[in-house]
């Protein structure tokens, strides 16, 4: 039998807009309940709390498909074992979200809702402790770094070396835990396709107030070691031979990059273009690389698109103006990454205009992720001010490239 989903999600819809208050009083309960739980957490509880309600939101919402959400709470399992959390944890978890759930959700609540929760997390908590049992990858890797790049000002491009071999799909992120901030996780996409020696890139932006991402940029040297947790994030490469456009938001590049290189080693030829999207000029940290991508592989084509420097004299403007300018892309297959509101308002465009979903690839896991990390997010808001009544300028030139190659 299934859990009740309607009481479910009428009881969670309750909930959601004091969730910040109901995710401090699970966490309060939480450590009352088990204090040695509390060790496992960073000091600074904000991310933790905004990834419990993501966790929860994307439960709720997938519970209509079954197969989304068992294949989602695998992941989850397995990624959590570098947490080192016991059945007991997972006990004391599931007690307290109920009592959350009961108190925040009282005006409705009711036995049988109580059972439909009971139910639900019962089967959640199954689910992930037997995707983790089953994983015969480690919990977590050590990784030297053995490249530390500085490439613009904030932003640094790291390569590790795994101390074990790590399988990955390109697209795919990790978290990364740094000496300086123990326990604290941060996700960083993998910027490259797997290669023979076992190595990842990462593309880091120090962001103001960001733990692991400063530590990373600023006091990190060859020879230092990270943690790594396991691979995870729902983009992929294409299957189809379809042309394909990448839309990359700063780092958001990153993923996108590792999605191109698996494409161009896979023999395929395939169009390829990239609209590279940064504030300043002097963000287009990665030209010379993609320079290389671009004469090695004639199909690819590096757009980079600059936003908030009226006085650069290539393509200029917001992303999702200059994606929705040219003709159509409803051939494509298309990648975006970036920062949120980018993602969405650009995936919001190409639908508009035609692309089917299923050909829109973005990590969701990543994504939900990123709208609350602290390492992340207040520098996303400080850096929006920028003036809004600039418009996209998309150069003839470009389109006429465009056009001719398509
Ligand atoms: N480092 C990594 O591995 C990855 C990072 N990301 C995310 O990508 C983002 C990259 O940040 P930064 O490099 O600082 O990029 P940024 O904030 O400098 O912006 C990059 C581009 O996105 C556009 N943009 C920003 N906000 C927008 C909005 N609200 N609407 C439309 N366009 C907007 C900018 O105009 C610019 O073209 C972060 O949110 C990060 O979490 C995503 C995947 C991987």
């Amino acid at each position: 039998m299934s859990p009740n989903t309607r009481l479910i999600k009428e009881s969670f819809a309750l909930v959601e807009p004091v969730a910040g208050r109901a995710a401090a009083y699970f966490y309060g309960l939480l450590f009352a309940h088990c204090p040695s739980l509390r060790g496992m957490f960073p000091p600074d509880m904000a991310a933790p709390r905004g990834r419990l309600l993501d966790i929860l939101r994307r439960i709720v919402r997938e519970l209509d498909s079954p197969e989304r959400l068992t294949s989602y709470l695998a992941g989850l399992g397995r990624d959590q074992r570098r947490y080192g959390f016991s059945p007991e944890h997972h006990a004391a978890a599931g007690a307290a979200l109920l009592a959350t759930m009961r108190r925040f959700a009282a005006r409705t609540w009711t036995e049988e809702t109580e059972a439909a929760w009971t139910e639900a997390y019962a089967m959640a908590s199954r689910i992930m402790t037997d995707a983790a049992a089953a994983e015969t990858t480690p919990p977590w890797w050590l990784a030297e770094v053995i490249g530390h790049e500085p490439r613009c000002r904030d932003l640094a491009v790291l390569t590790l070396r795994p101390s074990q071999p790590m399988d990955f799909v390109p697209g795919q992120h990790v978290t990364v835990q740094t000496a300086r901030w123990p326990r604290v996780w941060r996700r960083f996409s993998i910027a490259n396709a797997p290669r023979p020696d076992g190595t990842l890139r990462l593309h880091v932006r120090a962001v103001p107030g960001g733990w692991v991402s400063s530590a990373l940029v600023r006091h990190t040297r060859t020879g230092d070691q990270l943690l790594l947790g396991p691979p995870a994030g729902t983009m992929a490469p294409p299957e189809s031979d379809r042309d394909i456009l990448c839309v990359a938001g700063g780092t958001g590049l990153a993923p996108l990059k590792a999605v191109m290189e698996h494409v161009i080693d896979s023999g395929r030829r395939p169009n390829i273009h990239l609209l590279f999207g940064v504030r300043h000029a002097g963000d287009l940290y990665d030209m010379p690389d993609l320079a290389r991508m671009a004469a090695g592989f004639p199909w690819l084509r590096v757009l980079p698109v600059v936003s908030d420097d009226p006085a650069y004299r290539g393509l200029r403007g917001r992303l999702p103006d200059v994606v929705d300018a040219f003709p159509s892309w409803a051939d494509h297959e298309v990648y975006v990454c970036g920062p949120p509101p980018m993602v969405d308002e650009t995936v919001r465009r190409l639908r508009r205009s035609g692309v089917p979903l299923a050909r829109i690839h973005r990590d969701t896991d990543r994504h939900d992720t990123d709208r609350h990390d602290t390492d992340r997010h207040d520098t996303d808001r400080a850096r929006d001010r920028r003036d809004p009544t600039e418009t996209a300028s998309t150069p003839d030139r470009f389109l006429a490239g465009f056009e001719s190659k398509t």
